[in-house]
């Protein structure tokens, strides 16, 4: 069941040149949701995450975390405040194994605060180590990961540098998880089974905002679908609905 508003966007606008590639885009997504974004190539989607996740400044339009207007803060300050972002090809350490590059996304929980120096001491820094190690074995694990624990980022399939993407989401503890089209590249049955195990993240707690060209699996999977055309909110509402709403169909065929 959704609870509050955890992401919003009140009228957000981009332009690049002549290009309005977010022509005033109001959405909202509450805790626990699992949505989905689509549109026809060039409707703003890639754009959209950009503006939210702080790597492009909107040219207008706000955007809110958990209520807090978060506009123009660099994405390692939405970071801080769990939003975690994903993208289309996984940037990973290549030299490094697949359990190193989960492990360094894991956030440092000492911080700053007036306990952080007794936090810095040998045998919490040794405890603090072997919960990292529990945390990143429970987390590979859950993603299928842990037979190719060991290999480098450059060796793996393109599933699995996605799922190693998914893992660092999961070690820098993300709350609210932006994924640009997780199962580009990767054959039609990893697909599913990408979208099966965010499936079962969502029940764990996650709330995911997905961009998907496969609809075929994104519809069997997501609770409500927001569709964009030419920067702009054409459609939104359940799967079902939106895959027979004839103005989804024109957009598609318009821009073919
Ligand atoms: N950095 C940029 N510089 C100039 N134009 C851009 C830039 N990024 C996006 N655009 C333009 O903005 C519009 C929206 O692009 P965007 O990538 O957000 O669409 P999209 O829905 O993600 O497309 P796709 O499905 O093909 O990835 C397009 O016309 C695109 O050419």
């Amino acid at each position: 069941m959704a609870g509050v508003e955890v992401l919003k966007t009140v009228d957000l606008r981009k332009y690049f040149g002549g290009v309005r590639a977010l022509d005033g885009v109001s959405i909202s997504i509450r805790e626990g949701e699992f949505v989905g974004l689509i549109g026809p190539n060039g409707s703003g989607k890639s754009t959209l995450f950009n503006v939210i996740s702080g790597i492009y400044h909107p040219d207008g339009g706000d955007v809110y975390l958990y209520g807090e207007k978060v506009t123009g803060l660099p994405p390692y300050e939405l970071y801080r405040r769990g939003l975690v972002r994903g993208f289309q090809v996984p940037r990973l350490w290549h030299g490094m194994t697949v359990v190193e590059n989960s492990a360094t996304a894991a956030r440092d929980r000492r911080g700053d605060g007036p306990f952080s120096a007794i936090l810095r001491r040998k045998e919490w820094l040794q405890w603090e180590e072997r919960s990292l190690v529990k945390r990143v074995h429970d987390v590979l694990e859950k993603l299928s990961l842990t037979r190719v624990a060991l290999n480098r980022a450059s060796e793996i399939s393109g599933g699995q540098m996605k799922l190693t993407d998914i893992s660092r989401a999961l070690m820098g503890e993300a709350r609210i998880l932006l994924l640009d089209e997780p199962t580009a590249g990767v054959a039609p049955k990893l697909a599913q089974d990408i979208f099966k195990l965010l499936e079962r993240l969502n029940s764990e707690g996650l709330t995911i905002f997905v961009i998907e060209h496969r609809l075929e699996v994104l519809f069997n999977h997501v609770e409500r679908v927001i569709v964009m055309h030419e920067g702009r909110v054409l459609v939104e509402g359940p799967p079902e609905k939106v895959a027979e709403d004839p103005r989804v169909l024109d957009a598609y065929l318009g821009s073919a």
